[in-house]
């Protein structure tokens, strides 16, 4: 869906390049948002009263938690079960590093430091993703990690999550998992880990509540074995059954998928 929206927005006039391309053809042709334009039924000038059919609007579920907590081992699991895209904030930003990409030292440093990387950066690899993708459903892992990464996504990318999941974990429990995790990553270590925790308390719980406040907000007790925990994250998924179902990716056994053996 997201590509069908890229396809059309060659189209528009070149001198609107610096806006996304799903913010210029829906601002071009309708002078909406991407998420007005999803939600609304619409009408060209000169075609007043003829109803258009509904756009649907992409699935994004935002995934949170502190370090450790979780958050990648549980979004490997709902990928498999529900078929959802995964989108690691953090594994982008490992790429850019990876790949030696303009912006790469600097996220390097920052990340070697606990720090979080300007949001303009992190969105705009999101962006590319979601952009580019056949899917239609999402699962942003990491992000957003605080209000400015929540109000840049608002910003640049124009759509909200329709789920936030948070992987409430002790402290102590989320040093021994990074501690032990073995990934080889600059980030593991207890340094740059309590410098992370302290990021976390200070700048993610406003974002926890906010989507706490907006009735977002799915907390999710991180202490226990996987499957234990998943458990927990099954039934939050019931209610988008619908939206969900109709995604091409579905697992046969998902248990959203009626009659599965
Ligand atoms: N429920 C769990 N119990 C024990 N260890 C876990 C659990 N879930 C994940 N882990 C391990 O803890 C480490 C951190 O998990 P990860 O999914 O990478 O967390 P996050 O993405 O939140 O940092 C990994 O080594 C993972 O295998
Ligand atoms: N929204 C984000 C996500 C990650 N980052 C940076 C800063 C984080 O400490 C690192 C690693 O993030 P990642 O989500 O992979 O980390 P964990 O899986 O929680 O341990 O990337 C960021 O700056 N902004
Ligand atoms: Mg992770």
């Amino acid at each position: 869906m997201w590509r069908r929206v890229a396809s059309l927005s060659s189209t528009i006039s070149s001198s609107s390049r610096s806006l996304s391309r799903n913010q210029v053809f829906f601002q071009a042709a309708f002078g909406l948002s991407i998420r007005e334009s999803y939600a609304t039924e619409i009408s060209k000038p000169g075609e007043e009263g003829v109803l258009r059919p509904k756009e649907k609007a992409p699935f994004i579920t935002f995934v949170l938690g502190g370090p450790g907590s979780g958050k990648g081992t549980q979004c490997e699991k709902i990928v498999e079960t529900f078929g959802l895209t995964h989108l690691s904030a953090g594994d982008l930003l490992r790429r850019e590093i990876a790949m030696h990409t303009q912006n790469g030292a600097m996220i390097l440093n920052l990340i070697k430091d606990g720090k979080i990387v300007p949001s303009e950066v992190t969105v705009k690899l999101l962006q590319k993703e979601l952009e580019s993708s056949n899917s239609s459903k999402f699962l942003i892992d990491g992000f957003p990690r605080t209000e400015e990464n929540r109000v840049a996504f608002e910003r640049i990318v124009g759509a909200d999550p329709d789920v936030v999941l948070f992987f409430d974990c002790p402290e102590e429990e989320m040093v021994k998992r990074v501690l032990n995790r073995n990934q080889g990553r600059v980030d593991d270590n207890i340094t740059t880990m309590k410098k992370r925790l302290k990021i976390f308390e200070a700048l993610n719980r406003p974002v926890i509540d906010y989507y706490k406040n907006k009735g977002k907000l799915y907390t999710i007790n991180a202490i226990g074995t996987v499957d234990d925990i998943f458990k927990q994250v099954l039934p939050i998924f019931t209610p988008f059954e619908e939206q969900l179902k109709q995604s091409r990716h579905v697992n046969p056994k998902s248990p959203l998928v009626e009659n599965s053996s």
